[in-house]
């Protein structure tokens, strides 16, 4: 084993687990809730680098559950970085579009203030901060609006509502990039091994797929590629209320990402191609 990665079951975790030398620990083994656990493992594995690709990442729960969304998307990961600097192993986890205010229409960079409008957001805002401060090698990896075949998304929650319904009513004043968690994968295994030769490219970066797109628009292409009928009505989000606001700007700027590492955003219609085919949907 080689790398150790925190989270079993969610979308890049799964992906994590499709490449070689990588162990997952779920939350029976490492519970995100205790940070000295999670520091413990590492202790306990001693692998060439840590990934945490756990989260708490229910957006609208964790408007009443702020405090438990903090321990898991700040404590852990800063317990895991601590630990990470303490025995020299590259550390890279993974961030959100989330942690900023979603103003204007420019892409995002790396070094943008930020300003989450909501728990999720600020959680992991904390767990980026706290992360920064443990030092060693390590990168935030902020990506946005993830999909894969596994565990749940926008991309399944389409498919599931277009069983039942012939029209539905989409947000098309929210912007931002869909990401294959394949993609996030292969980009955090990428990183971790750069940061083992070059600790020095250490810092925060974006990952998202192109083109960047509305919701509404993803999910007519959603449908479209699945060969349903559903029609899509663009709505603002104010006629869409949720518990928690979510950013209308998503966009992320990429380009240092592929300039430190060569890693290119990933065309995010292809991989919902892919996608709908590994859930047996003809496209
Ligand atoms: N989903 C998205 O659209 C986006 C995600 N991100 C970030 O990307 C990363 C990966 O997200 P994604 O793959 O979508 O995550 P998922 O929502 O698919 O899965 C979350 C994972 O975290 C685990 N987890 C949650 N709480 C705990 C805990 N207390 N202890 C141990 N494990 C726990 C879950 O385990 P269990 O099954 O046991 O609950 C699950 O494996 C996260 O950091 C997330 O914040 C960033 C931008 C967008
Ligand atoms: C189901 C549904 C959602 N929407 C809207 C609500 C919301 O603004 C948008 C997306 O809804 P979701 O709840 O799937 O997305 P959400 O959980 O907010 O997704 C976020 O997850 C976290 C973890 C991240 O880090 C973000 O990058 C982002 O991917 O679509 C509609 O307009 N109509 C609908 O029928």
């Amino acid at each position: 084993m080689s790398v150790l990665v925190f989270g079993k079951t969610g979308q890049v975790a799964t992906e994590l687990q499709r490449h070689p030398g990588v162990l997952a620990l779920g939350r029976d083994a490492a519970d995100l809730s205790d940070a000295q656990a999670c520091a413990a493992a590492i202790r306990a594995h001693r692998p060439r680098a840590v990934i945490n690709a756990a989260a708490y990442t229910a957006v609208d729960r964790a408007e009443s559950d702020e405090a438990h969304a903090l321990r898991v998307n700040a404590g852990a990961p800063a317990a895991m970085a601590r630990e990470c600097a303490a025995l020299g192993l590259p550390f890279v986890t993974i961030s959100t579009d989330y942690v900023f205010d979603g103003a204007g229409t420019d892409p995002f960079a790396p070094d943008a203030p930020t300003g989450p409008l909501g728990a999720y957001g600020r959680s992991k805002l904390a767990g980026e901060e706290a992360v920064r401060a443990a030092g060693g090698a390590q990168a935030i990896l902020r990506t946005s609006w993830v999909f894969s075949a596994h565990g749940a998304n926008f991309v399944k929650t389409m498919l599931r509502l277009s069983e039942t319904r012939d029209s539905l009513t989409v947000v098309a004043d929210q912007i931002g990039g869909p990401t294959p968690a394949r993609a996030i994968a292969g980009a955090c295994l990428t990183i971790a091994a750069h940061l083992g030769r070059d600790p020095g490219a250490s810092g925060t970066y974006h990952f998202a797929g192109t083109p960047d797109v509305s919701w509404a628009d993803f999910a007519r292409e959603i449908f479209a590629r699945a060969g349903r009928a559903t029609t899509v009505t663009p709505i603002p989000t104010a006629d869409y209320p949720t518990p928690a606001r979510r950013p209308a700007n998503s966009r992320l700027d990429c380009r240092t990402t592929e300039a430190v590492f060569g890693i290119a955003r990933p065309d995010w219609r292809q991989a919902l191609t892919q996608t709908l085919t590994e859930l047996d949907i003809p496209t």
